[in-house]
């Protein structure tokens, strides 16, 4: 479903992602792994219309969506979470749900100034909607918490369900595991897995937790100044000695 074909994102004289060639697949979780400024973030940006590849395109189903702008591409079923929390202060839970929820079912303008009865039944709609998403992943009764008043790992988490609420098929993570203690990346790995298999979702993560990683995915690319050195299963990858050199081995 999502391919990228030779995607190079170059700034300047620096060539980020040179000729990335990835795919994945319904259903599948994949990782993107490498050390920090391998291009993974960039790659990320590619692929959700952040930047335009200097070089080569991005497919979604067979169409190519590397023209066009970030919320076309949420429209069409990409979404993404970011390397730090962005969680909006001052709004409870349900509220972060609501505004993501907003960028998909674009309410009409007029019709939410004026209080519309179109724009009262949807705004009822969507709500009950947010939390049915907050029930189903288990922070419904936290819903009216102050969002930045929840434990770390349950606002990552709440950064996902934020992702989820835009509908999207594709999901990208950008390093959900961080600053995570051991006990919340396990938790994480199984969260990953279970809304994947309940919101039948492709899965693309770049992380650096290596047990999550390797935990998690089904395949992974490794990214080494913006070259691909490796793709495989986590088995693979393991014993893969250029990945070890490159990477695992100073880990
Ligand atoms: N907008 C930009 N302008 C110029 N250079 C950039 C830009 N974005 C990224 N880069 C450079 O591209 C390279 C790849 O950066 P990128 O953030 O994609 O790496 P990364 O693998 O995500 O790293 P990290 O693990 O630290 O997040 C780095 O050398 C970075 O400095």
């Amino acid at each position: 479903m999502l391919r990228t074909d030779n995607a190079t994102m170059r700034f300047g004289g620096l060539t980020a992602v040179s000729a990335l060639n990835m795919s994945v697949s319904d259903g599948e979780i994949v990782g993107l792994i490498g050390p920090n400024g391998a291009g993974k973030t960039t790659a990320f940006n590619m692929i959700t219309g952040v930047y335009k590849p200097t070089e080569g395109s991005v497919e979604y189903n067979g169409t190519d969506i590397s023209r066009l702008p970030p919320h076309k591409i949420t429209e069409i079923g990409l979404a993404r979470t970011f390397q730090n929390i962005r969680l909006f202060r001052g709004m409870n839970v349900l509220e972060n749900v609501l505004v993501a929820a907003n960028l998909r079912n674009r309410v009409n303008f007029f019709s939410s100034v004026l209080h519309l009865p179109v724009y009262r039944e949807r705004e009822r709609i969507a709500k009950e909607e947010a939390l049915e998403l907050l029930d189903s992943v288990g922070l419904a009764d936290l819903a009216y918490e102050a969002a930045t008043s929840l434990p770390y790992g349950k606002q990552r988490r709440l950064e996902i369900v934020r992702a989820l609420a835009t509908k999207p098929s594709l999901l990208l993570l950008d390093e959900p595991a961080a600053g995570m203690n051991p006990h919340e990346s396990r938790e994480l790995m199984e969260f990953i897995r279970a809304i994947r298999d309940r919101f039948s979702l492709s899965i693309l993560l770049i992380e650096h937790h290596m047990q999550v990683v390797m935990g998690v995915c089904d395949r992974m690319y490794v990214l080494e100044y913006g070259l691909t050195i490796a793709d495989g299963t986590p088995a693979e990858i393991r014993s893969n000695p250029r990945v070890i050199d490159a990477y695992l081995g100073v880990d």
